[in-house]
């Protein structure tokens, strides 16, 4: 593995962006195309905890959940060289942005709430925030959410364009900031 590495590399990716844009699909095939090892801030918490984030959040409403997500982000152990998909929510809470860009780098996948929408319109049942909302009314909640949470994925080190965005690309990306 460690001969596919890149050489002084970025050592730790966070990637961040609205539900939806792809954190752990992208995130998954990063890894393998780096050789580095990948995880998902949300699987961890959800295999520490012996349930879904759904049920979390049914069971101890989203203010633990937040306080949970925190104490995963900041006391995983993770290895020299990682992809790290994170929450939607995770960078726009407590230090969170402040915390990643100083361990590793940050990129930000970014897209439109209509085509965040279509991606989520099935996928509502696992993403508590959004079950409540349909059709129109959840692109409007998505359009609204990612208003307020624009400010913090902004900060990102690299913020791409996710409706072209592979593997490949996030790799070119990293190279060309030279980081
Ligand atoms: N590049 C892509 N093009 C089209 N659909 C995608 C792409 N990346 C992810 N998806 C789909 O969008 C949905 C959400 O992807 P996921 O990786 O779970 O996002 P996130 O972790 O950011 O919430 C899934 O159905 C996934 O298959
Ligand atoms: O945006 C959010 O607040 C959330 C995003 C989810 O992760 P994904 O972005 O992987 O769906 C998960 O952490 C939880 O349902 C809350
Ligand atoms: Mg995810």
């Amino acid at each position: 593995m460690s001969e596919k590495k890149i050489k002084d590399g970025p050592g730790i990716i966070f990637l961040v962006g609205f539900m939806g844009c792809g954190k752990t699909t992208l995130g998954r095939k990063l890894a393998n195309r780096l050789g580095y090892a990948f995880m998902d801030l949300d699987h961890i918490l959800e295999a520490q905890e012996g349930m879904t984030i759904a049920e979390y959040f049914a069971k101890h409403g989203e203010d633990a959940f937040r306080k949970l997500e925190s104490e995963v982000l900041k006391q995983t152990q993770y290895p020299e060289h990682a992809v790290v998909s994170t929450g939607g929510g995770l960078p726009c809470f407590f230090d969170h942005m402040d915390w990643m860009n100083a361990h590793g780098k940050t990129i930000y996948i970014k897209l439109s709430p209509k085509t965040l929408a279509s991606r989520l319109e099935n996928e509502k049942e696992e993403r508590p925030l959004l079950r409540q909302h349909h059709g129109e009314a959840l692109v409007t909640f998505i359009a609204d959410k990612l208003t307020e949470r624009e400010p913090f994925y902004s900060r990102a080190t690299v913020i791409a364009d996710g409706l072209s965005l592979t593997a490949e690309k996030v790799e070119e990306l990293l190279r060309i900031k030279a980081i």
